[in-house]
């Protein structure tokens, strides 16, 4: 993998989101900067919401049941409710273009006719999207195989129609060993025959960044909209964001990259969205919606000729091309259905990116034929369901950016010093403290009750979790929280732990005092004992201890 820090400044080390130096390039085949696209993003935003909440952008065919390609015994399930999706079944709630004779592929109607469609105008393609007993089904393949994710995604009988909007993408408690090891396999993708050019590194590099983008973008959600067990409140957990994305300015990039890389397909296909048909209610304002949206995306954001220049040599895009589609099948493997439903939309909008960007050549009639008359109704609800995530995901990180900055401000000087250093060091000797007591309670069999709580209590394995990380400063209690809550009780427990040292303290010079006499007149007793057995000739007639006096123990108690 490439270096992780190289592209960025350090221009300050306080914040890692300042090491990275906003208005630099994001890349040398992506003449945009985080802060042009974050002014983009700001333009975009109330439209591209609107438009993944339409009925023609928010529905997503889907099918939770295809076996894992990958791995044998796949066999692994989530159980948390949250891993779950909810299926469309009142279908008598749709419009007529998700009805499933339209959809074809629900009813099992494989028997497309893509020809009829007919190419007399630009955008054959859009009357697939909407009009009613027109296939619906995949691009025509049969020829030469352009796409970037594995089309039989949605011809599958078991497919499902599921509503975005009711699925959102948040944290679902799925992770661990399982979920390591999808991303382990989705970053082997990366491994291409060995480095012969700049072309080469140019097209490992962006794979690269496109799937720690992904990775990032799906981090930033999870933190974004993340469970507090505490409060059951879903909300942003900074901690965790700068855990995962925050802490890593590339990871941060990688994210940028990819809006870059959606928002110059979109872009490209942007001549024939101007003719728009989408024959429904929703028609004008779907249109004008997407309309807005591209007409303020540059076709200098992001330049795919770079990557793949010589193109009578495609074995590398063929690669390229092969091994992405690898990674929109790993998605199968993937255990938590939320999970894996919103990792084969963004892979599948990254495709169809790919697709515009890579095979589509605006010149050639047939490409064109090929790709944009070809657009299935599946690939552009991806493509723009991918942006509207990471739209999402630069939204989030700007947010999450000025919730850092308030708590660096907050957390500035010896306040800081003593809330991140001194109370570590004592809750970690009270911990040793308590571990050592807990010990040695144990080993003499007798179990304290909470000992006896955790016995019970199922074993948690330990957690594999934030092993590579660089945790930013601990959450300061917030100070309105007042005499209540946790911060109390946190001075309670101080208060009573001083007074219970101050106390043992008199009491020990308070005994030293009363207890000097009795001591005095004991020493005195023994050596008068001493001397006389020594004067009348008994020797041994005392124990070791009573015989050198230098031993004898005061007693205190
Ligand atoms: C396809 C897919 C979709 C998922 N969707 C969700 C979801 O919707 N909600 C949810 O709660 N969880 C989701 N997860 C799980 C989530 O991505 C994490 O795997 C999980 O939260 C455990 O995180 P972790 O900190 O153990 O490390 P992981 O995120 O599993 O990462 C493993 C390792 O990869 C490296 N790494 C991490 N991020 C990057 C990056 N951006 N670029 C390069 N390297 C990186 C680090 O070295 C890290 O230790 C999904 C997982 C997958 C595979």
């Amino acid at each position: 993998q490439p270096n992780e820090q190289t592209a960025f400044s350090t221009k300050n080390d306080m914040t890692p989101f300042c090491k990275i130096d906003k208005d630099e390039k994001l890349g040398p085949n992506c003449d945009a900067s985080i802060t042009a696209i974050n002014n983009i993003n700001r333009k975009i935003r109330s439209d591209l919401v609107g438009l993944v909440q339409t009925d023609f952008f928010k529905y997503f065919k889907f099918d939770p049941l295809k076996k894992c390609a990958i791995w044998e015994n796949n066999d692994g399930l989530c159980f948390s409710r949250s891993c779950a999706i909810d299926v469309v079944e009142d279908w008598d709630s749709l419009p007529a273009y998700w009805q499933p004779e339209v959809l074809g592929g629900l009813s099992n109607d494989t028997n497309s006719d893509t020809e009829s469609l007919g190419h007399d105008n630009d955008v054959s393609f859009l009357n697939q999207l909407c009009e009613k007993h027109e296939p619906l089904l995949p691009a025509d393949f049969d020829e030469e195989d352009i796409n970037y994710y594995d089309v039989t995604d949605f011809t599958s009988d078991t497919a499902v129609l599921v509503d975005l909007t009711a699925n959102p993408e948040r944290f679902t408690g799925y992770g661990g060993q399982q979920a390591g090891q999808i991303w382990q396999s989705i970053y082997a993708e990366n491994c291409f025959p060995a480095d012969d050019g700049q072309e080469q590194c140019l097209a490992k590099d962006g794979f690269y960044r496109m799937m720690s983008g992904l990775h990032a973008s799906i981090g930033t959600h999870l933190s974004n909209d993340h469970l507090n067990t505490e409060t059951g409140k879903w909300g942003p957990d900074l901690d965790l964001f700068m855990a995962r994305v925050g802490n890593f300015p590339d990871r941060v990039s990688n994210i940028y990259f990819n809006y870059a890389v959606v928002a110059k397909a979109l872009w490209k296909v942007k001549p024939y969205l101007k003719h728009l048909d989408f024959c429904t209610d929703y028609d004008n304002d779907v249109k004008s919606k997407i309309l807005n949206i591209v007409s303020q995306l540059d076709s200098k954001i992001f330049d795919e000729n770079l990557m793949f220049e010589n193109q009578v040599d495609s074995v590398l895009k063929d690669e390229f091309r092969k091994r992405f589609k690898n990674v929109t099948r790993i998605m199968d493997c993937v255990h938590c259905d939320r999970c894996k439903m919103w990792g084969k939309v963004q892979t599948t909008g990254y495709a169809t990116s790919l697709k515009i960007l890579f095979e589509l050549d605006e010149s050639d009639e047939l490409s064109m034929q090929r790709v944009v008359d070809k657009l299935t109704k599946f690939e552009l609800i991806a493509l723009i369901n991918t942006f509207g995530r990471l739209s999402n995901s630069i939204e989030a990180i700007n947010n999450f950016e000025k919730l850092y900055n308030k708590r660096m401000d907050n957390n500035s000087g010896v306040a800081s010093f003593l809330q991140n250093n001194f109370f570590k060091l004592l809750s970690k000797a009270t911990d040793s403290i308590r571990d050592k007591i807990n010990g040695s309670i144990n080993g003499s069999g007798t179990l304290g009750k909470k000992d006896e709580e955790k016995q019970k209590a199922p074993k948690q394995p330990a957690s594999p979790k934030f092993v590579d990380l660089k945790m930013p400063q601990r959450k300061i209690e917030e100070k309105d929280k007042g005499t209540t809550g946790v911060s109390s009780n946190r001075w309670k427990r101080a208060w009573e732990t001083e007074w219970h040292n101050y106390k043992e303290a008199v009491r020990f010079v308070w005994r030293s005092y009363v207890d000097l006499p009795r001591n005095l007149w004991n020493l005195i007793l023994v050596n008068a004992n001493r001397l006389w057995n020594s004067f009348i000739g008994v020797t041994g007639y005392l124990s070791e201890e009573e015989e050198d006096p230098s031993v004898y123990k005061l007693d205190f108690q």
